[in-house]
């Protein structure tokens, strides 16, 4: 993925990629001059509510014409290959409208048909589908008795039923307790991992995406803020985090008289990292003082520092 400051690239060829994507809709620039791309993987886009997300969806479904710029998605042109990339792309909307008197499976039944597939083979892949997200006898109950977490499942089974390269999934966790939202954020993992379709996931909330993805972009009032894999946001820091039983007072007197660079940080102390030498001097130090030693480790930078 490449795009904003500081951005490293990945191999393969993008599964996305946008170009000077604007959107202006009267007295407001959903997206300005939105430039990047992303590679295979689960990818999360994050931003406040209001920064452009839904926008950018659309735009890339070829629903929605860009005010100006462009984008490729799967290597289709959203200008002119809309229904192209519609037939590769799945889409799980932010809202839905599931009518309420007809069942799960006759609902991923009839898009499965609506997307090109043989009765038989819709049947085959919606009762798969509905599986595999988790729905199993309900799924023949009408919907409109259904939570907000089954209602989630058929619009993540819908968007899978005609077996595509790539999802979008448009906020997914929205509305589910803390459970729904980890049943289903495991679930995005396995949709990238196991059956090997890329994903681009949307959240306002960063640190459910930090577990979830491979790489992230993070858009601003419809900037890009950067596009980078997780692990580019959380490289090593050159900083130590060390946690001692008790005396870390001590220790960390110890350290500073010896040249170290070293500040409290709740339980820990952080030190500046100036070489091999860092790690000697705190193992001589909490063996001088006959320190405990919790935890010795390198700090890693942490996503929300992007937005500071
Ligand atoms: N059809 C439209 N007409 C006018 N303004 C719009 C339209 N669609 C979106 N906007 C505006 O564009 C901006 C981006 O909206 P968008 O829905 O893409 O944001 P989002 O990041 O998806 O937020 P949310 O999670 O709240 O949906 C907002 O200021 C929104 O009010």
């Amino acid at each position: 993925m490449t795009g904003g400051a500081g951005a490293s690239s990945l191999s393969g060829m993008p599964i996305i990629a946008t170009r000077d994507l604007t959107m202006r809709f009267p007295g407001v620039t959903a997206l300005d001059a939105l430039s990047f791309t992303v590679e295979t993987g689960v990818t999360g886009l994050v931003g406040a509510n209001g920064a452009g997300k839904s926008t950018l969806i659309k735009i890339l479904l070829g629903l929605l014409p860009p005010t100006s710029g462009g984008a490729l998605v799967l290597g289709h042109d959203i200008a002119v290959e809309g229904p192209r990339i519609r037939g590769s792309v799945g889409f799980m909307p932010e809202y839905d409208c599931l009518p309420p008197d007809v069942s799960a499976t006759e609902f991923v039944v009839h898009l499965a048909r609506v997307s090109g597939l043989p009765a038989t083979a819709a049947r085959e892949r919606a009762a798969d589908v509905l599986r595999h997200v988790g729905l199993y006898e309900e799924r023949y109950r009408p919907m409109g008795g259904y939570s907000t977490g089954m209602r989630q499942k058929v619009k993540l089974a819908q968007a899978l039923v005609h077996d595509p390269r790539l999802v979008f999934l448009d906020e997914p966790t929205n509305g589910l307790d803390p459970q729904g939202r980890d049943e289903m954020l495991a679930l995005i993992r396995r949709i990238g991992t196991e059956f090997g379709i890329s994903v681009l996931v949307t959240s306002h909330l960063l640190g459910e995406l930090e577990r979830v993805c491979d790489n992230v972009v993070i858009i601003d009032g419809g900037r890009l803020l950067s596009a980078q894999s997780l692990a580019a946001y959380t490289e090593a820091s050159g900083r130590l985090l060390v946690e001692v039983e008790d005396g870390r007072e001590a220790l960390e007197r110890h350290l500073a008289e010896r040249g170290a660079t070293v500040r409290p940080d709740g339980r820990h102390l952080v030190v500046d990292l100036a070489g091999e030498e860092t790690y000697d001097l705190i193992r001589d130090g909490v063996a001088d003082l006959g320190l405990a030693l919790v935890r010795l480790e390198q700090a890693r930078h942490h996503i929300e520092e992007v937005f500071r």
